[in-house]
């Protein structure tokens, strides 16, 4: 499954009845709703991480995913958005960025 399927899937359900989709069910509470899932499932993320534990940063990361790309939808940005963002990274290091950011002195 890419991010562009789980997006247009995603896409396909959101509007779908609350009672038999879980997708439907999340953009219904709204995206403040959305935003701490998102926020909830990155922790879990995290917990796992320092717990060493294989299984579930996969597990995790998939549930993170999974409520980013929603939280995504419910703001109107697409995947492609994101990709386009990380493309104009490309060749630029993180920590020419980061000190090209810093005042002057
Ligand atoms: N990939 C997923 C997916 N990953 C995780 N989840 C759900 O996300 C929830 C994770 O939340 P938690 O672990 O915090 O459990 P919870 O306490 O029950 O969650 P909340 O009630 O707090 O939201 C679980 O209910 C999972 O089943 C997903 N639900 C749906 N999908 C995809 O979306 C498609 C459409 O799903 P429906 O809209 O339910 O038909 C599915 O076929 C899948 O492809």
């Amino acid at each position: 499954m890419t991010l562009t399927e789980l997006y247009a899937i995603i896409e396909a359900r959101r509007g779908d009845d609350p009672a038999t989709s879980y997708v439907a069910k999340s953009f219904a509470k709204g995206r403040a709703k959305l935003a701490q899932k998102v926020g909830e499932e990155a922790v879990e993320t995290v917990i796992a991480a320092i717990e060493g534990d294989r299984d579930a940063i996969i597990s995790e990361s998939a549930d993170l995913i999974f409520h980013l790309l929603m939280l995504w939808s419910d703001a109107g940005i697409a995947p492609a958005d994101v990709t386009a963002a990380l493309e104009k990274r490309r060749g630029t290091s993180g920590l020419e960025e980061k000190a090209n950011r810093k005042e002057p002195g």
